[in-house]
């Protein structure tokens, strides 16, 4: 496994936001992250991530015990995109190879991977919302991760823009990466993932295969029916 949480619990404030996530992560697949506001989507990734520790379950990565080391093999966007708007994306590529210490040939290929060849030497404060979005998967890209995290990459898209991220992923997975997003947009899950995961109130309601959430394809019908029950 690519990823496994067990039983992970997490406070936020003096909320206890996490109490029993349950997730996985199989090589080369994508794995959709759903569930209601609040739910704790951001949060579980964020405890992936090692931006807030677990207070209690375990987090494996690449089939070993997390640690901070191993997060060289993860790229991940969680924040929304970040980057300089008066640098060219090749430029703001360039900045963030040079601060990872990886050369000029990744910066091609995650400009390829991420659709923005053709748009290099654009300023980044020029970019649409897609763009940005792309961009900020890019700079995820540059050292080569084994698994890509994406929070909400459809936030705010256009349906071009929610269609380039299709293709993204798409690419992403057929390079061999395994692709890890939490979503609101069910016919996306549906579109691209593999496996779904659905955490409700802090802990995960169903975590397997897409077809065995939505045995008969209809993801929005699997996602009511699973969020009502683990309400209950
Ligand atoms: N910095 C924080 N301090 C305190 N509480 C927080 C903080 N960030 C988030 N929370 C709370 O934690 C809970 C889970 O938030 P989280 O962002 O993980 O949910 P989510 O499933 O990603 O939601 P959404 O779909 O709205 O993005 C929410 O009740 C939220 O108000």
């Amino acid at each position: 496994m690519i990823v496994e949480m067990t039983q992970v619990w997490r406070r936020r404030g003096r909320r206890q936001v996490l109490r029993g996530v349950d997730l996985q992560v199989k090589p080369g697949s994508v794995t959709g992250l759903l569930g209601p506001n609040g739910a704790g989507k951001s949060t579980t990734l964020r405890v992936l991530l090692g931006l807030l520790p677990p207070q209690s379950g375990s987090v494996r990565l690449f089939g070993e015990p997390w640690t901070r080391s191993s997060l060289a093999r993860v790229g991940a966007s969680v924040d929304g995109p970040s980057f300089y708007g008066h640098l060219s994306a090749r430029r703001n590529l360039a900045v963030h190879a040079s601060l990872i210490g990886v050369d000029g040939g990744a910066v091609d290929r995650a400009l390829t991977i991420a659709g923005l060849t053709d748009v290099q030497h654009r300023r980044a404060r020029t970019f649409s919302t897609g763009m940005r979005s792309r961009l900020a998967t890019a700079i995820a890209l540059l050292g080569d991760p084994e698994l890509v995290i994406l929070d909400e990459p459809q936030n705010g898209l256009d349906p071009e823009g929610v269609r380039e991220i299709r293709e993204l992923v798409r690419r992403l997975r057929s390079s061999g990466k395994a692709v890890l997003f939490s979503s609101h947009v069910l016919g996306e899950v549906a579109a691209v993932a593999d496996d779904v995961t659905c955490i409700v109130a802090g802990r995960t309601a169903y975590s397997g295969s897409l077809s065995g959430f939505a045995p008969d394809g209809d993801l929005e019908a699997a996602y009511f029916a699973v969020t009502t029950a683990a309400q209950g």
